[in-house]
Formats: structure tokens, sequence, C-alpha cells
């Protein structure tokens, strides 16, 4: 079957960085065998937050999101690799604690709905914009670390 090889968003939210888990879940990522081909750390600002986050816009939970993503600094992580949104979407497992399987990233390090990790873009329509939203124009350039 054809595998079409893909660049997608994972972001180690404002909870993980203060955990210190930045490292445990690069090394998951790279473990599995999915490249790393650009990484930034900053801090989103209300209005970055309210874009990045535009389709949950209106949820009973947005302003909770938009104040637990401001808190501090998240690492975003361009992955690369066949498949890469769905083997990343599988690698973080679930939005809802209950149905988060061990070994996923949320399973393993949170049993919270907001403060829950990481984040990892849903669809490549997602993932251009995401990708594009955090790396602007740098985020084409790097090219593809591993083969
Ligand atoms: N009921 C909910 N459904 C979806 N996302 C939620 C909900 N409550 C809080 N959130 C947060 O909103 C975020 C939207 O996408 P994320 O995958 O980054 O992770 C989600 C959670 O951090």
């Amino acid at each position: 079957m054809e595998v079409t090889r893909e660049r997608t968003l994972l972001m180690v939210k404002p909870d993980g960085v203060r955990r210190s888990l930045v490292g445990l879940i690069i090394t998951r990522i790279e473990q599995k065998g999915l490249a790393i081909s650009n990484m930034r750390m900053f801090r989103m600002d209300d209005a970055f937050a309210r874009t990045f986050y535009a389709e949950h816009d209106g949820r009973d939970y947005f302003p909770a999101l938009l104040s637990f993503m401001t808190s501090g600094p998240v690492v975003a992580l361009q992955v690369e690799s066949p498949n890469a949104i769905a083997l990343v979407r599988t690698a973080i497992g679930a939005i809802r604690p209950e149905d988060r399987l061990p070994g996923t990233i949320r399973a393993d390090f949170s049993t919270q709905l907001t403060e829950n990790v990481v984040h990892a873009s849903a669809s490549p329509t997602d993932a251009e914009r995401e990708l594009a939203l955090v790396f602007g124009d740098s985020h084409a350039t790097l090219g593809t670390v591993h083969e």
C-alpha cells in the first residue's frame, strides 16, 4: 500500500514543560523512529492561542484552555514520516482521560482533560495550518533529517 510522507505538529504544552517532560516526550518520538525536523520553544500570548485554537472558540472550556496555554512556554516539534499525522495522534492518546490506552503519552502522564501534556495536529489541513503558525516560513526549509 502507498504510504504518504507527512509533516505534523507535536506540541508539549505548558504542563509538560513545567513537569520537565520535554526530554521524555522527545525520546519516545525518536525511539519510535519518527524524525524531528524542526523545534521551537516559545510562549503563546492570548491572540496566538485564540488563533491556534480557533475551532474551539465558543466551547465552554475555551477560556480555561486559553488561560492554560498562555500560562508558560510550550515546545513545538515538527515531526516527519510516512503517516506522521496518524502515528503521532496514536502515540499521544485519546482526548478523554478514561479512553487513553496505557503506553500513550497522555495516559502515562496525565489524568486531566485540559492539562493533557501534549497536542498533535488532527489532519493534513490542520498540520499545515499549525506548522505555518508556529514555524512560519522556516517550517519548509529544514528538510528531512532521517531517510
Ligand atoms: N471537552 C473537551 N473536548 C476537547 N478538548 C478539550 C475539552 N476540554 C478541554 N479541552 C482542551 O482543549 C484542547 C483542544 O485540543 P488539544 O488536543 O490540544 O487538547 C484539548 C484539551 O487541552
